[in-house]
């Protein structure tokens, strides 16, 4: 009951995961493409602005040269003043043109004006003196960036807005260009944090999220300053609703199919116990035989008996489906109990006859803490009139699991006269210590481990070992799933006694089982 009440709980739970999922992948999706839409957008602002910020240093740089080719003499002369207007004309990036002596601009390309303007902000690591944010007394409210040539005097005035009008300025984005190794900022639009440069570290291009905004670094390979950008959070936000209005439909047409097949895997989870109890009650079950081959002689010494369903549609169920289903819904007992009757009915004549053959019963782990089993073989083998040795039990690794209860079961089923066998060996809960502690005949060889026979598998050495190991405790082997030729051979040769395998037979029919072994042992018969 607890433990329905358990899967019930944990099926919501897969459930609500389903629903949850997609929306919570979408708004996780939505939230990832806006801060890498947002990276892109910044980058190439900043791209662009370090652009332009190339192009006026190239002027500047031209300006330069040509003014200190200028005759030498009084810097201000007519002559200079024409040179430095057409300068100007000349360049669309420069606004003026001119002469700074002892912190005064003493002329430019307006002529002799003369007025102070201070001492620079700082001097760049390529030696010019750096004027930043000055207000020209002709052009008011502007924020410009004197430049000059410390060695020659001459200076280029050069405007913000041409390195830094590309850039929306809607208000919301702070951009600037700054000089790299004096940390100075040239231009500016909003703020430019210190701490920045601690992610940025030497890196050319990068960009990356500070937690409130998304910040964009290019950094000239030309010259000593870089463009950055930085969006803030709220662009984000706004991005990540659009991109989410766009990718909720999806997620929740994901979460409806998804919450669909959740509620049909509970409904066919479901439906198997109770398909499964009509199939017990109607005979749906029944037998078939497959024989275990003496390696050696290759004669049949005994069958396994395998569980079919074949539901009234003519649909075959594979026991590895409902075996699971059997054990967890608490029908195991029911299912072996109808095994146990089906082997009486099928299999008394075929052991009488031949009392040195057997049938082996595969029971779940549940039937070894059944008190009553060992007194159901012992019936069975007295109602077919056969010696209990001819009834061989399997037990799969999952015994191990109750070891005290399955200890005592096996004693007694030993003790009676069947031989017990470990199925499934090295497959799951097996450890060497429960093999020692329990009394058993024999040890069935998964046949995982046969198929790596021959093969360069990483585990092909495994079968060695185990076949090493059932001999050191004395056990009897028994190889399943033989499939070729090489891997009984290599059983034969590593002193496997049995196998069982399509090699040599595929399960079959009662009837035809009795046939083949009638003609197998005609000679002795006759
Ligand atoms: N508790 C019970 N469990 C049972 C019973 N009947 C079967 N089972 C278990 O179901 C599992 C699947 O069994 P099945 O589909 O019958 O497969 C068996 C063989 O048909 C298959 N086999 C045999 N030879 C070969 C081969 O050469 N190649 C290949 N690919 N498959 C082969 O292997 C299965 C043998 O199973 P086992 O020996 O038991 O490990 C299986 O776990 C059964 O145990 C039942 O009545 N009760």
């Amino acid at each position: 009951m607890r433990s329905t009440k358990l899967r019930l709980a944990a099926w919501y739970g897969a459930g609500l995961v389903a629903v949850m999922l997609p929306i919570a992948v979408a708004i996780l999706l939505a939230e990832y493409k806006s801060l890498e839409h947002q990276r892109e957008r910044a980058s190439s602002i900043a791209t662009e602005i370090l652009s332009h910020a190339h192009k006026v240093t190239d002027q500047l740089q031209v300006v330069f040269k040509e003014l200190s080719a200028a005759p030498t003499g009084d810097p201000c002369s007519e002559r200079n003043l024409n040179l430095m207007r057409k300068l100007v004309i000349q360049s669309n990036l420069l606004i003026d043109v001119g002469y700074i002596e002892n912190e005064h601009m003493v002329c430019s390309s307006f002529g002799r004006n003369g007025y102070a303007i201070g001492p620079p902000s700082y001097v760049s690591t390529g030696g010019y003196n750096m004027w930043t944010q000055v207000e020209h007394p002709l052009l008011a409210g502007s924020h410009l960036l004197i430049t000059s040539d410390p060695k020659t005097g001459f200076f280029a005035l050069i405007h913000e807005g041409t390195v830094l009008d590309v850039a929306p300025d809607d208000g919301k984005l702070s951009y600037g260009v700054l000089a790299v190794g004096r940390k100075k900022e040239l231009f500016q639009k909003g703020l430019f944090d210190q701490a920045w440069l601690k992610t940025i570290g030497k890196a050319y291009e990068t960009s990356f999220f500070d937690g409130s905004r998304v910040v964009a670094w290019k950094r000239s390979d030309r010259f000593d300053y870089a463009a950055y950008v930085a969006i803030p959070g709220s662009e984000i936000d706004d991005d990540w609703k659009r991109v989410l209005w766009f990718m909720l439909p999806i997620a929740i047409g994901t979460a409806i199919v998804l919450a669909f097949v959740v509620t049909q895997l509970v409904r066919l989870q479901g439906a198997i116990p109770a398909a499964l109890r009509y199939a017990l009650k109607h005979k749906e079950l029944f037998l078939v035989y497959q024989p275990v081959v003496d390696l050696r002689s290759g004669t049949w010494v005994g069958v396994e008996a395998l569980l079919r369903w074949q539901k009234s549609s003519g649909e075959f169920v594979s026991p590895d489906i409902f075996i699971p289903v059997a054990e967890r819904y608490h029908l195991i007992e029911q299912v072996t109990e109808q095994v146990i009757a089906l082997v009486e009915a099928d299999a008394a004549e075929l052991l009488r006859a031949y009392p040195d053959f057997h049938v082996a019963l595969n029971l779940s782990a549940q039937d070894f803490c059944n008190p009553a089993i060992s007194e159901r073989l012992r019936a069975a083998a007295a109602k077919m009139r056969v010696h209990p040795r001819c009834l061989h039990v399997e037990a799969t690794e999952r015994v191990f699991l109750h070891a005290e209860q399955t200890r005592k079961a096996v004693e007694t089923l030993r003790m009676q006269g069947h031989s017990v066998s470990i199925d499934d060996f090295g497959t799951g809960y097996s450890s060497l210590s429960y093999l020692t502690e329990l009394e058993l005949d024999c040890l069935k060889i998964d046949k995982c481990f046969v198929g790596t026979i021959g093969q360069q598998a990483v585990t092909s050495h495994v079968i060695a070992h185990i076949i090493e190991m059932a001999k050191s405790l004395g056990l009897q082997m028994i190889a399943e799933g033989i499939e070729t030729q090489e891997q009984a051979d290599y059983l034969r040769a590593h002193g496997v006694q049995f196998g069982q395998g399509w090699l040599y037979a595929k399960p079959m029919g009662m009837a035809q089982l009795a046939q083949e072994l009638a003609r197998q042992r005609q000679p002795e018969a006759g």
